[in-house]
């Protein structure tokens, strides 16, 4: 039912009505005494789902939070309920949708993901879960604020804290309609009934951003809200049996990963938000954009879409020009000898292939790669001579193509190379941690190291699933391991073993503490160039 909207309540002058949703109406308001500007929520006292009603009691515990709208006031007058709160911008959904674009491009994903995670940090905080996450509730601030992404419709909000208690709600066996919304709530609560807690508010996120990136979107919504129970109940089963991995083929791993992460949590665990804003921090930072989680829209032109071109993973295809670009781009690194690439199948174990396929494929790879066409046939990141100078390019994007030169290289002695060039670019960094770029480009030589054309997990998640995950190493054990791997490279038989050392090496960094590449862990990477070549 709809009723005629008022048009003064308390002290504010109603204005432009800036959106409605299921139970009422928001308008842009003007105080009448001292001309402040606000958005003000409306509701009819018998509206069907009166939600200004719970949104009031839940406004105070949030007060002062980065990205919380502001209350200015609220009330009941007459037949209306109202809610002041700051007026803010436009929704993350409305934006999406004007930009006319089949995806969001990956910096403002990861700015999203950083912004919410910390919103719901600090929702969670003060005890309140928002059970609605969803685009439309995602609003940009005004003027200054406008890079602030803002939460908005706390009307599905809860504690899970118990004010009185001060102890987190129980879990319960029994089924219970959902609450939310059909696209993003987590498949727990939308698909299984479950009592919502923290990790599902972190699953929508997962969801959201999933979606953000997906062209189309999930395959869930693009039907449009189901209108019949048959068809929800199609929409849950599909929501429930997709796997992740199915979900983000072609995106950078930490998609799924986090969405993993959230479904891994028990109902009562508390997130490691700072983890997931860390991860999302430095996926940027390795794709080449600035460090700062900053939401501009529109989104400035990608100073490296080459770059980002390539955070597909290497298991698709890349097309021609793309191919083009990127040989066009590892050509300027360096470099005296020039790529030619062939077939990724035909790489076996470091077996070379036959110098008469060679010929064949050779008019073919040569248009793709400019100034292709010499007698050489591997992609060089730099050359061998010691005084060489250095390419003045940031580690990230270094790393990054020497994953994208990895996962395309066919025979041993380019992978030999470029191991070499890895630990090279490692010690010139002035830590000694694993980048997250180093971590890629472990990933994507185990993978070509044991076969480039199945799909193997990559190592960081591996890590992460495993019984013991996130557990750290004692420093002797790291230490013991690394001198054991070091020791035991050059008598590797064939590819598959120093596959198996390479995840080791990955595994023993990524769970020692600061991820530090010691002593050993450089001659591990330089006996492994050493045994490639032998290999090959
Ligand atoms: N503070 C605000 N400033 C400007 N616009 C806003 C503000 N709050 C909400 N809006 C706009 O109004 C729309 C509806 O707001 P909101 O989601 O809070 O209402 P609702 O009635 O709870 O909606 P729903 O039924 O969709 O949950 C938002 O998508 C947004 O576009």
């Amino acid at each position: 039912m709809t009723y005629p909207y008022p048009q003064r309540i308390g002290n504010w002058w109603l204005e432009e009505k800036l959106g409605s949703g299921f139970s009422g109406a928001i308008f842009r308001a003007q105080n009448l005494h001292t001309g402040q500007v606000v958005a003000l929520k409306l509701q009819h006292v018998d509206a069907e789902c009166p939600t200004n009603r719970f949104e009031r009691s839940f406004y105070p515990a949030l007060q002062g939070g980065v990205g919380m709208p502001t209350l200015w006031g609220a009330g009941v007058e007459g037949q209306y309920d109202y809610l002041v709160i700051d007026l803010l911008g436009a929704s993350l959904d409305s934006l999406f949708r004007k930009s006319g674009k089949d995806v969001m491009d990956l910096r403002s994903v990861c700015c999203i993901a950083m912004q919410v995670i910390n919103r719901l940090e600090f929702m969670h905080s003060r005890g309140l879960l928002h059970r609605d996450i969803q685009l439309g509730n995602c609003v940009i601030g005004l003027g200054l604020n406008c890079t602030t992404i803002y939460m908005i419709d706390f009307g599905f909000s809860k504690f899970y804290i118990d004010p009185h208690t001060r102890r987190h709600i129980p879990d319960s066996k029994v089924k219970r309609d959902f609450i939310g919304n059909y696209w993003f709530t987590s498949v727990g609560v939308h698909c299984r009934g479950q009592v919502p807690s923290r990790r599902d508010d972190l699953e929508a996120v997962a969801l959201m951003l999933i979606h953000l990136l997906t062209p189309g979107g999930l395959s869930w919504t693009r039907n449009g809200v189901p209108k019949t129970d048959s068809a929800h109940d199609r929409l849950i089963r599909e929501k429930k049996n997709v796997r992740p991995e199915d979900l983000c083929r072609g995106l950078p791993s930490e998609f799924e990963e986090f969405l993993r992460y959230c479904r891994r949590l028990k109902f009562m665990d508390c997130p490691d938000y700072a983890r997931w804003v860390e991860e999302f921090r430095q996926l940027a930072i390795s794709r080449g954009y600035p460090d700062s989680a900053e939401f501009v829209w529109p989104a400035p032109p990608d100073p490296q879409p080459m770059v980002r071109a390539i955070a597909q993973r290497p298991t698709q295809p890349p097309s021609a020009g793309m191919l083009a670009t990127v040989l066009n781009d590892l050509a300027k690194l360096n470099f005296d000898e020039r790529p030619v690439l062939v077939e990724r199948r035909e790489l076996v174990n470091g077996v070379r292939p036959s110098k008469a396929k060679d010929k064949e494929n050779a008019p073919a790879r040569a248009k793709k790669s400019k100034g292709a066409g010499t007698s050489h046939d591997v992609i060089v990141i730099s050359s061998d001579e010691e005084n060489a100078p250095a390419p003045r390019l940031p580690k990230a994007l270094l790393l990054t193509r020497l994953g994208y030169a990895v996962s395309h290289a066919t025979d041993n002695a380019t992978l030999a190379r470029l191991v070499h060039e890895f630990a090279r670019v490692l010690q010139s960094n002035s830590s000694r941690a694993l980048p997250r770029g180093g971590a890629m480009v472990l990933d994507l030589l185990h993978k070509q190291l044991a076969d480039p054309d199945v799909f193997v997990e990559p190592l960081r998640t591996r890590s992460m699933t495993s019984s013991n995950a996130g557990e750290e190493q004692p420093r002797q054990v790291k230490l013991d391991k690394l001198l054991a791997l070091r020791c035991d490279v050059a008598k590797a038989k064939d590819n598959e073993a120093l596959a198996k050392m390479v995840a080791e090496f990955g595994d023993v960094i990524n769970r020692s503490n600061g991820r530090t590449i010691t002593k050993d862990g450089f001659a591990f990477l330089e006996g492994l160039a050493a045994r490639l070549r032998a290999l090959s």
